[in-house]
């Protein structure tokens, strides 16, 4: 399971709330202590129509807390579109890198590889900005699914020496689109790469159950992580850390054999 720690003013369900370090850093201890494998730092919110942030801001914000907690137990994730501020992070202990832009710029991929770093590549049809405008596809989930395959091979080829493959929910997609790439999980998940879902507090959970308030979606985030677990995804990417590593150590018991 993946935390995240959104260290921004403006992140759509928790922005500001871990905004100071000392806040920041009593969460990720919290996330640690409850179990969570990964904790994702973000120092940019990349919500539809975000606009971006230079990368010395994302830099003041994230690398003291990457600093604070290297060495603390738990595995670091630098969640960026940046190759500069992926790279600082790496430097400054974080263990891997979660690219909402799919590792698609070359420079991404060789400060991965140069860093001996994983990384997790996520799809997204355009940019936070403009995504959600008029997202469209001829077959979502041949379209999408491909591109993580492709994107898999091509960072692999640059020397990344390992990637999770992440369909990117709600980033240049509609609700059809998103329920489609859900339903059809199990199809990217027979890959040999691992799946990562972030589905946590998104639109698309006030869509199915009519939770207009993102911080009160955690249950519908469970039941679409879970979703994905029973699917075969290696991680799920989420803001109730305590909620889901107890939900997920259930389910995986229900399906351990004997
Ligand atoms: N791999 C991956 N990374 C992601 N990063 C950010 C968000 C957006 O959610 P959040 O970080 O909560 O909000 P914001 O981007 O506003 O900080 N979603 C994903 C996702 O689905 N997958």
């Amino acid at each position: 399971m993946m935390g995240i720690l959104n260290v921004t003013p403006d992140s759509f369900s928790d922005g500001g709330r871990h905004f100071e370090l000392a806040e920041a850093l009593a969460s990720a201890r919290r996330m640690r202590d409850a179990g969570v494998l990964v904790l994702d730092i973000g120092g940019e919110s990349t919500r539809p129509g975000a606009e971006p942030v230079p990368a010395e801001t994302e830099l003041d914000r994230i690398l003291p807390v990457i600093r604070a907690l290297a060495g603390e137990g738990v595995l670091l994730s630098v969640d960026t579109l940046k190759p500069e501020v992926a790279q600082a992070a790496l430097r400054a202990g974080a263990h891997l890198v979660n690219d909402v832009g799919g590792l698609r710029d070359p420079e991404m991929r060789r400060v991965c590889a140069e860093a001996g770093a994983p990384a997790a590549l996520m799809h997204m049809q355009g940019e936070p900005r403009t995504m959600q405008q008029n997202p469209s596809y001829d077959d979502v989930v041949a379209e999408v699914f491909a591109f993580l395959r492709e994107q898999a091979a091509v960072a692999r080829a640059a020397g990344v020496p390992d990637v999770l493959l992440d369909p990117g929910v709600g980033f240049g997609k509609t609700r059809e689109h998103n329920l489609t790439l859900l339903r059809a999980l199990p199809q990217l998940t027979a890959g040999p790469d691992g799946v990562l879902l972030g589905a946590s507090r998104k639109r698309l959970i006030d869509y199915l159950a009519d939770v207009p308030r993102a911080e009160d979606r955690d249950p519908g985030t469970l039941a679409l992580h879970l979703h994905a677990a029973s699917t075969g995804a290696a991680l799920v990417r989420a803001h109730a850390a305590a909620a889901h590593v107890q939900a997920l150590r259930v389910q995986a018991a229900l399906d351990l054999p004997g």
